[in-house]
């Protein structure tokens, strides 16, 4: 495949942060560490590791977010730190973001409609915004969309604002959405719920996705439902394994996966079943 026909690509990567420690000192963070990434469009990746792991800047470094102190970031073959004039418009339509706190992303003074209808003007000036914020609400499963529009952040829950934020994510028919943790602050029994959402949506809006995770349980999950896609554990910057969810929790390579694994309760009684077979 030709690098332009990626949608993201990330070559040899690195992200170190110099803080100064006392008066002549300094620290040297590698948030990421030659970290090389591929993603075409309609894939749908799950980037697990824990606290500290640099899964946030790797995705703040594909947002366009966070220069990379070496190697280059690419949107369709080109470096999305040189981006000008359209080709920037056009990433920038085409990358968006869930934040992990929806609390964070949304105005608190202004009604849910607003808080859609402004993105929606902002990249298709031409279309009835009203009738495409309602079209977004049904798609994330706010129904009655008319229900929704004239509410305020603080009137509703929190999975419910976190489908806000989904919703905006979409107003500019993005190619990618990178949902950084966007369940953890969701009450755990209605999480599976979200994960379709994410699927349904793929289907529909024919977008990628990667999903930041510290859960390997809910990166298979998400995964094995959306029935195609991949992991990726990160590890201290670097990506210490990449694949198939299921051959990677069945035969762990790295030693960091297996704490993962041994991190989520339900994945080591899914191993069980599944070495009996
Ligand atoms: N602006 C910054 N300045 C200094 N260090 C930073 C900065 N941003 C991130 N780091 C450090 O880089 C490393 C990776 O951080 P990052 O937020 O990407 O991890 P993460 O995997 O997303 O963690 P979490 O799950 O806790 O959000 C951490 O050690 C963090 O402290």
């Amino acid at each position: 495949m030709r690098s332009n026909e990626y949608l993201i690509e990330l070559r040899d990567v690195c992200v170190y942060f110099t803080e100064r420690v006392g008066l002549l000192g300094k620290r040297i963070t590698k948030a990421l560490d030659h970290v090389n990434l591929k993603v075409s469009d309609g894939d749908v990746i799950a980037v697990v590791g824990e606290s500290g792991a640099g899964k946030t800047t790797m995705g703040r470094v594909i947002l366009g977010l966070q220069k990379p102190t070496s190697g280059v970031a690419l949107f369709r073959g080109k470096d999305i730190y040189s981006l000008r004039g359209r080709d920037f418009e056009e990433f920038r339509r085409s990358v968006q973001w869930v934040p992990q706190d929806p609390y964070s992303s949304l105005d608190p003074s202004l009604t849910i409609g607003e808080q859609l209808m402004a993105p929606i003007r902002k990249w298709n000036p031409k279309i009835d915004a009203s009738a495409r914020a309602q079209e977004l609400l049904r798609l994330v499963g706010l129904i009655p969309p008319s229900f929704y529009m004239n509410k305020y952040p603080h009137q509703l829950s929190g999975g419910q604002r976190q489908r806000i934020a989904i919703a905006r994510s979409l107003a500019s028919n993005p190619k990618l959405i990178i949902a950084d943790e966007p369940v953890t602050m969701i009450d755990s029994s209605l999480r599976i719920g979200f994960i379709n959402t994410f699927i349904d949506l793929m289907r529909v809006v024919n977008l990628s996705l990667i999903f930041i995770t510290h859960d390997i349980a809910l990166a298979r999950i998400l995964l094995l439902k959306s029935g195609k896609g991949r992991v990726v554990i990160l590890k201290d910057g670097r990506i210490v394994e990449e694949g198939d969810i299921n051959e990677i929790i069945s035969n762990p390579k790295d030693e960091y996966t297996k704490i993962l694994i041994n991190a989520a309760p339900d994945l080591k009684k899914w191993l069980k079943a599944y070495e009996k077979q």
